[in-house]
């Protein structure tokens, strides 16, 4: 199944791909916007690296693309940005009975849902770890739109979020962390580091995943931790505002810190805080160039 090229926009030296197509997973049409670096369109520049930037609730792949400034960073050092939904859309897609923006429409918490009736749609583990990497590998394949270059979006690559998005990066970065194909590097900012314990996840897992804690345990980086080795000296960069309205309720980055003691990641999770800062793109960018510093490295750009 195809991508719809439904708009590409100049942006920095590179260009905004907004892209909608069919997806086996969620069984709906998906946004998805790719953003392609300067390098792609310069001759011979090979193999380009991806990250794929996974966004919070309420959230389409429009607040990312437009807020975070990936794409000056993307520039300079050479790798393009994925930016997929946040949840399936469509008449027939199950919301939020409560008809809140913490679970449902925008919040599909990169899970796959077994609860009727999101476990239909809501496949949203699937389709960004699985799905999207593949359906964009192939397209990029023959779109010709690059100067003889290519992107990576299988192998090479690295995921980071925010909020709701910086879990789903923890968690299918952990996740897949032994599988061929792992992340080579993960980020986030201001993360729900453990969902199963504080309100959001509680809603959302309870929603999508039922009541056994198990099923929790599968995706809660707070468990991963102590379940997945770290093989290497690979560590995890985390920036989190100290005057962030969620802080100390929802987000909790302490306790990752805690799950990991004892653990091959004790002392490999680092952990930002910084002071002022709130939960805003304003938070985001700020902190954007050190992250992606990171992933550069991790992805053999510098
Ligand atoms: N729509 C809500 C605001 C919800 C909110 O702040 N969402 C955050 C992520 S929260 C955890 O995932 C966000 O990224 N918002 C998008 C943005 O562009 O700021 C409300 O009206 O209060």
């Amino acid at each position: 199944m195809s991508f719809n090229i439904e708009s590409q926009i100049s942006s920095c030296g590179g260009k905004l791909l907004k892209l909608k197509h069919d997806s086996k997973s969620t069984k709906t049409s998906m946004d998805v916007n790719v953003y392609l670096p300067r390098q792609y369109f310069e001759e011979k520049a090979g193999k380009i690296p991806a990250v794929y930037y996974l966004s919070g609730l309420s959230c389409t792949p429009q607040n990312a693309s437009e807020k975070a400034f990936w794409q000056p960073q993307a520039d300079k050092y050479g790798f393009a940005m994925v930016f997929p939904d946040t949840s399936p859309r469509g008449e027939n897609v199950p919301d939020d009975p409560e008809e809140s923006w913490d679970f449902g429409l925008s919040a599909g918490f990169y899970v796959d849902a077994t609860q009727s009736p999101y476990h239909k749609n809501y496949k949203m583990y699937s389709y960004v770890h699985d799905e999207l990497p593949r359906e964009l590998y192939q397209f990029f394949q023959t779109s010709g739109l690059g100067a003889g270059s290519t992107v990576d979006f299988l192998d090479n690559v690295a995921i980071t979020g925010h909020s709701m998005g910086g879990f789903g990066a923890l968690s299918g970065y952990l996740q897949q962390y032994s599988s061929p194909r792992k992340y080579k590097s993960c980020s986030a900012f201001a993360a729900l580091v453990n969902p199963s314990q504080v309100q959001w996840g509680k809603k959302g897992f309870g929603g999508y995943l039922g009541s056994e804690v198990a099923q929790w345990e599968k995706y809660d980086p707070v468990n991963l931790v102590k379940v997945v080795s770290n093989n290497g000296n690979d560590t995890i960069l985390i920036h989190q505002g100290t005057s962030d309205p969620f802080y100390k309720d929802q987000l909790k980055p302490h306790l990752l810190i805690e799950a990991a003691k004892g653990t091959s990641w004790e002392g490999k999770i680092n952990l930002n805080l910084v002071d002022g800062f709130d939960h805003s793109y304003y938070f985001v960018s700020s902190f954007v160039p050190q992250h992606a510093e990171f992933h550069a490295k991790n992805l053999g750009l510098i």
